[in-house]
């Protein structure tokens, strides 16, 4: 049976597909319209179907044709700044897009879904960290959106008998250690995405976005978790699910916070750039601080990371960065 992955050709997804290669699946069908993707991130041997998960036909078209059973929900706008901005453009390409996806699938016989959702659900928790039972409370469009979608599919999920893992990532970042993908969206807001640009002089500086926050050191706190770790928590809910395992919610981090100066100070110590750092006021939609209760995910699937280390994850999304400023070059 084959695997339908959505925004494949993104950041995560991308790492979702090799995971999948690397483990031996040979079905690895991605639908995915380009809008923030690249099709030179998907190896050859994948089929890369472009289009609009709310183009129904086209979803059921693909998954009858692949006999598609399993679905990793990866295609989404993702920048929480813009979601305050356009929160009804997030609306649509989060909630109103992905309802019609999973009307699609489960008409053509989808059995099992993995849904990309996230800490912006939880919004400014008063427990950190926070665990999954914590009712979530999002401060910012992008968090409503994907809360609505869980709902969605919570509900699709128990009245027509299919399985779902909804995983809650955390701040994703690094690359996929064999150098094979990683963040290219060229104007990305991230942090350690644009952190190791500013060192690379693609950057003239980089702004940190509150320092009045009532955390240590006055920035935002934030829980990392490496790329290819979280496509690993995938594979694991996949299985899970194929192996008749009941629909669960999980967080995807490590369960520990780094400020946003303690973020920078790691660029520079790898980098050994000292690029210009100014402090500038808080943006818009930013919670203080979201840590995750990383415990559920290791307990109920064995999920283990292995690149638990900022300084590795800083050091992978450098050389990624490099790797990018080569290809442009070419
Ligand atoms: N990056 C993070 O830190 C983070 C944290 C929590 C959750 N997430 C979630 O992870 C998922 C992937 O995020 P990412 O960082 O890889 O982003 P990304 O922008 O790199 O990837 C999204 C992919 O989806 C595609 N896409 C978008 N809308 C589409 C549509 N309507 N039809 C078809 N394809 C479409 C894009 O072209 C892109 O390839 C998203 O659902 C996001 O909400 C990301
Ligand atoms: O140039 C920058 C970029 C970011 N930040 C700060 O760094 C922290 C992290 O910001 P990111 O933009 O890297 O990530 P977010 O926490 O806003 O959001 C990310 O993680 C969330 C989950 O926690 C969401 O899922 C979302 O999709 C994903 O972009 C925030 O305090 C932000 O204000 C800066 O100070 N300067």
């Amino acid at each position: 049976m084959a695997v339908l992955v959505t925004g494949g050709a993104g950041y995560i997804g991308s790492h979702m597909v090799l995971a999948l290669l690397d483990a031996g699946h040979d079905e690895v069908v991605v639908i995915d319209d380009l809008s923030t993707g690249f099709d030179w991130a998907l190896p050859p041997e994948v089929t890369l179907v472009r289009g609009d998960v709310a183009d129904a036909a086209l979803v059921e078209e693909t998954i009858r044709r692949h006999k598609v059973d399993a679905l990793a929900h990866f295609a989404a706008k993702i920048v929480v700044p813009d979601s305050v901005a356009d929160p009804l453009g997030y609306y649509l390409a989060n909630t109103v897009k992905s309802r019609a996806l999973i009307e699609a699938a489960i008409r053509a016989g989808v059995r099992h879904v993995i849904f990309s959702s996230t800490a912006a659900v939880y919004g400014e928790p008063a427990v950190v960290p926070v665990p999954e039972d914590l009712t979530p409370s999002p401060i910012n469009p992008y968090g409503r959106s994907k809360l609505m979608t869980e709902w969605m599919l919570e509900d699709a999920a128990k009245a027509h008998g299919i399985t779902t893992v909804v995983l809650r990532y955390f701040n994703v970042a690094g690359a996929d250690p064999r150098g094979r993908s990683g963040q290219s969206t060229p104007n990305a807001t991230h942090l350690i995405k644009v952190a190791t640009q500013a060192a690379l002089g693609k950057r003239s500086h980089l702004d940190v976005f509150g320092t009045d926050y009532p955390t240590p050191d006055g920035s935002c706190l934030r829980d990392y978790i490496q790329v290819s770790d979280l496509a690993e928590a995938h594979m694991v809910a996949l299985n899970h699910l194929r192996g008749g395992g009941a629909s669960l919610t999980l967080n995807c981090g490590y369960g520990r916070g780094y400020s946003v100066l303690e973020v920078i100070d790691v660029v520079k110590a790898v980098s050994g750039v000292d690029f210009e750092v100014r402090l500038s006021p808080r943006r818009p939609g930013d919670p203080s601080r979201i840590v995750a209760g990383a415990d559920r995910i290791r307990t109920e699937l064995g999920w283990t990371p292995r690149h638990d280390d900022l300084r590795g994850i800083v050091t992978q999304a450098l050389a990624w960065e490099e790797a990018l400023v080569r290809r442009n070059q070419r």
